[in-house]
């Protein structure tokens, strides 16, 4: 790789999130109209929010889910028991808002944007659809690299542009789900060489792969690991894609650099936050992690990025759906802050 594009590429100014302000808004979530502790983890979660939008007030009401679809090279080896047509016809039944993401989305007051990060089809024109292909797809990581440090730059700034726009034009907070068939099998690869963790602890049956199909999703990944020792991120995002991963990163990347909050999904979604955290370690402040996935690995991905999950309901489906779960709780501790009386001002009787 010509390391020329390596120190060309720069994340963007993320200012580290400031944990000096945590304990004044402990005290201020303390003297709210409860006894002090009592909201539990939603206080925890209310202080992370104050924290990332100190001195502004933090609001959660207009949320984004961006759905970054692409499609793998790696599916060649047959990594996945899906075909890869089906990342375009996950993409089409979006755009008709028939899919889970937007079902749940729907259900909580969440605007859907869907982006082709690199899906391996012509799509159609449509007024929902960002176009933002990088590529049809990665290289077939298995036999060579997955993209080049020019399209893993173009990917990592074209999601955090994206984010940027999302957030400039009123989003208070950024969902982030992904479409793509075989993209477990690339995460896996990710949370190996940025965990770093095992490589075997690192694969799951992703989407719902049989026996006789682990078997090739192992080998494929054993075969991808073997041809490249990367182990400094741009190279290994160069190395082992993929597309959506990339975008999913540089959106956390953008959001972090204008100090708003994203919701990580599962497994994908959380290799992408490792990624981003790994080029710009600042950006893991400004990240909640919705769920605990039930893909193998997604632990390991929480451990590396010590993170705690908002919720544990054996998802593992993808597409943001997790995250847009979580959307409530986010909301709920964000106007704990903001809506709640104080105590001092119930016992003096002013209310
Ligand atoms: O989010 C998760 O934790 C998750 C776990 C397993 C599978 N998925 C979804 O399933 C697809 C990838 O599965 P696979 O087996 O094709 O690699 C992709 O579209 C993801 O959105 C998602
Ligand atoms: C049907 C289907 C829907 C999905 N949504 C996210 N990943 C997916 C994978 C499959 C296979």
């Amino acid at each position: 790789m010509p390391t020329d594009t390596l120190v060309a590429w720069q994340p963007p100014t993320i200012a580290p999130v400031d944990r000096a302000t945590e304990t004044a808004l402990r005290a201020r979530i303390d003297g709210k109209a409860k006894p002090p502790g009592s909201l539990g983890r939603i206080e925890d979660l209310a202080v992370a929010l104050g924290a990332i939008r100190h001195p502004a007030e933090p609001r959660c009401d207009n949320a984004v889910l961006m759905v970054f679809a692409g499609d793998h090279g790696l599916t060649a080896e047959g990594v996945s028991q899906y075909p890869s047509a089906v990342t375009v016809a996950m993409v089409m039944t979006y755009l008709a808002g028939k899919a889970c993401a937007n079902a749940f989305a729907a259900g909580s007051h969440v605007d859907v944007r869907v982006i082709d990060a690199g899906v391996a089809a012509e799509l159609p024109n449509h007024p929902d659809l960002i176009d933002a292909k990088v590529r049809m797809g990665t290289g077939n990581a298995a036999r060579e690299p997955a993209m080049t440090p020019d399209e893993a730059a173009l990917a990592l700034n074209r999601g955090a542009e994206l984010a940027i726009a999302e957030i400039k034009a009123g989003a208070e907070i950024i969902a982030l789900g992904e479409m793509g068939i075989g993209n477990t099998a690339s995460s896996s690869l990710l949370l190996h060489r940025l965990g770093p963790a095992p490589l075997d602890a690192c694969i799951g049956v992703g989407a719902g792969q049989d026996a006789p199909g682990m078997a090739k999703k192992r080998a494929a990944i054993e075969m991808a690991a073997a041809r490249s020792a990367a182990t400094a991120p741009f190279e290994v995002l160069c190395e082992f894609g993929g597309l959506e991963i990339a975008m999913m990163a540089g959106a956390i990347l953008g959001a972090a650099s204008q100090r708003r909050p994203v919701i990580v999904d599962g497994f994908i979604a959380t290799a992408a936050a490792l990624l981003a955290v790994r080029l710009a370690p600042a950006a893991r402040g400004y990240c909640v992690f919705a769920h605990r996935s039930a893909e193998r690995g997604h632990d390991l991905a929480l451990q590396a990025l010590e993170a705690r999950p908002l919720l544990d309901l054996e998802l593992r489906l993808g597409e943001g759906t997790g995250a847009i779960l979580a959307i409530p709780l986010l909301r709920a501790a964000a106007r704990l802050m903001t809506d709640v009386a104080d105590l001092s001002d119930v016992l003096a009787g002013k209310l």
